[in-house]
């Protein structure tokens, strides 16, 4: 695993290089995926990352994990609360849609949920412009598979080092950065409405696609959930459809 990590460096080292660009900038959430990478971009470049705190209608505690990582980690970090322009930007676009009687609860949570992510998205891509910084994004093999990200939200980035990893390799890794035991063991959340977490909004758990991945065996049921979700995601893995030249 120590192997596994000085590589993941090199590579982010050499991504950032090859791409004209100074260093990496990544959301740091207060969870693992994001801790590992606040670490591995550290590690890469000592004085050229930053992690981002980004609070949006969020628990409080969550900012407070993401102290401890920042901590942990001793990279630079600023905070940007996008609360107060989510609400803005949502309830624009939720008037006008009001006002034609169109409104759809089920896909207003959904939307709203999304709305976050992008908005963390444009952020990030905001700052790394004006540093001169690479994206840096937390998906890992788990999520990637099953397409458990928002597309174009936090899905939107310009590296994404752990997409090979399974949840329990990030585990293994986050003890060996020195992230903080309770960010390890916490439930896994997108954090993106109260008492989301990934395991029950998926419908199995992390265990489960982790031993899939590995070509294990599972419960059929199981499988049967990550192969839809797989298949039901295979446009988020790809570039946007394009027509052939008529
Ligand atoms: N076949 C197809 N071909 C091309 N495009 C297609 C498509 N089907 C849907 N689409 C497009 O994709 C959109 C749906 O995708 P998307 O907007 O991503 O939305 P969706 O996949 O429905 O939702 C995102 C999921 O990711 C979870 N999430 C998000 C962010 C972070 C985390 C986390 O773990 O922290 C988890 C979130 O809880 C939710 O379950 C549709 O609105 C449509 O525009
Ligand atoms: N409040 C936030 N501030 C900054 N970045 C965030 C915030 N919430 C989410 N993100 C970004 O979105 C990414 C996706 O979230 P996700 O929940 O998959 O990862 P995580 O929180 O790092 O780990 P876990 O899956 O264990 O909760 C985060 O890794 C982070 O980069
Ligand atoms: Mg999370």
């Amino acid at each position: 695993m120590k192997r596994k990590i000085d590589g993941l460096v090199e590579w982010i080292r050499e991504q950032v290089n090859n791409a004209g660009a100074k260093g990496a900038l990544v959301g740091i959430s207060g969870g693992i995926d994001s801790a590992v990478v606040a670490h591995l971009i550290k590690r890469a470049f000592p004085d050229d990352s930053l992690g981002v705190i980004m609070p949006c209608k969020s628990n409080s505690k969550d900012a407070e994990d993401a102290m401890l990582v920042v901590s942990s980690a001793r990279i630079k970090a600023m905070t940007v609360d996008l609360t107060d322009v989510h609400e803005l930007l949502l309830s624009k676009i939720n008037h006008e849609i009001k006002q034609r009687g169109e409104f759809d609860e089920s896909g207003a949570q959904l939307g709203d949920a999304n709305l976050r992510a992008r908005l963390r998205m444009s952020t990030l891509y905001t700052l790394a412009n004006n540093y001169r910084y690479l994206v840096v994004g937390t998906d890992n093999a788990a999520e990637w598979y099953t397409g458990y990200f928002t597309k174009y939200g936090d899905g939107g980035v310009d590296l994404v080092p752990l997409v090979h990893c399974t949840k329990g390799e990030v585990r293994e890794m986050a003890r060996i950065l020195g992230v903080p035991e309770p960010i390890i063991t916490k439930a896994p959340s997108a954090g993106l409405w109260e008492g989301q977490t990934d395991e029950n909004e998926m419908g199995t758990t992390y265990e489960m696609i982790d031993r899939f991945l590995r070509g294990e065996e599972i419960p059929e049921k199981d499988r049967e959930i990550i192969e839809r979700l797989h298949k039901r995601s295979e446009h988020k893995r790809k570039l946007a459809a394009a027509p052939p030249k008529f």
